[in-house]
């Protein structure tokens, strides 16, 4: 078993149960890490308490708000984890947004606005991100991200987010470059397709799930935990040799041509 104890883990992109970042934090849990949690506030409060409830079985020792567009947040979140903890081991960026209207019909209406409102959020997040977190990581760390196989091959309706993730996995190999000889390893999963709040808010996605369960070599889609398992090997000295990498966990879906 994996052992990330004395690891401090900083964790985005928890918004429920279903969130792939939730499987990741359990999993980074259950192998002894010290978690930290940012959630995206809403004005309600509403998404503060449910994160809170969700997380509260693995005693975070932060939980903190961070909004990827609100700069003074992710300083403050920077802080605060240089305040509290003085080192951070590992950063797990699992977060993404575009506008409904960009993820349907057709990709040439993509407006200027709905593409870089994509790319601020879902790609040069991860840039903002590892910047605040490079100073911190001073015994060394790994820092993971979330992609999908639309940033690299036309999936219907992926449209502006697929530019999104050809820019993050592209964002991963530059990097790595500039944080490995600090022994910052970079390294982003790209998952198959989960039911998730995200995935559920477009259309067709059950469609493609049971795709994916026909062709997949293992003939079945992968689930949150699954990835957790894969991320919690990227956060591991199992992984000390990899870095700059896109590793699929997507029950091979993505090696069959007649897909
Ligand atoms: N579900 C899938 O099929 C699938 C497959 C491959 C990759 N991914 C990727 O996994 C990651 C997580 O998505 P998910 O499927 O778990 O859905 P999700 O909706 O559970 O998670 C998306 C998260 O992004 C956060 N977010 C959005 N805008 C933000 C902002 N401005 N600041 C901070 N956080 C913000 C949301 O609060 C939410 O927690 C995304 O990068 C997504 O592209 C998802
Ligand atoms: C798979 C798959 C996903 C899941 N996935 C890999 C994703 O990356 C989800 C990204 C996403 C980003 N922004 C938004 C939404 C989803 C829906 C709700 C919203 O308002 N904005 O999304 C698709 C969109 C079209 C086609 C396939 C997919």
């Amino acid at each position: 078993m994996l052992n990330l104890t004395g690891k401090n883990a900083l964790v985005t992109g928890i918004a429920n149960n279903r969130s792939i970042a939730w499987g990741i934090a359990q999993q980074l849990h259950q192998a002894g890490a010290n978690l930290g949690i940012t959630y995206l506030p809403d004005e309600k409060g509403r998404m503060e308490n449910k994160v809170a409830e969700l997380v509260a079985p693995l005693n975070p020792s932060l939980f903190l708000p961070c909004d990827v567009r609100n700069e003074p947040q992710i300083q403050s979140t920077f802080e605060t984890i240089r305040d509290k903890w003085g080192k951070l081991d590992i950063l797990i960026h699992c977060l993404a947004f575009a506008n409904k209207d960009d993820l349907s019909g057709d990709f040439s209406k993509t407006t200027r606005e709905g593409f870089n409102l994509a790319l601020e959020i879902s790609a040069y997040s991860l840039i903002q991100l590892s910047g605040a977190a490079k100073p911190l990581m001073t015994e060394g760390g790994s820092i993971v991200t979330l992609t999908y196989l639309g940033g690299v091959r036309v999936i219907p309706n992926y449209n502006v987010m697929g530019i999104a993730k050809a820019a993050l996995e592209m964002n991963v190999r530059y990097l790595a470059a500039e944080l490995g000889p600090q022994n910052i390893r970079v390294n982003a999963i790209s998952a198959g397709p989960i039911r998730t709040l995200a995935s559920s808010a477009v259309g067709g996605i059950l469609d493609m799930i049971h795709h994916v369960e026909e062709v997949a070599p293992l003939r079945r889609t992968v689930t949150q935990i699954e990835v957790g398992n894969a991320a919690a090997f990227l956060c591991s000295d199992l992984s000390s040799g990899i870095t700059g990498q896109v590793l699929y966990v997507d029950a091979g879906y993505e090696i069959m041509g007649m897909g």
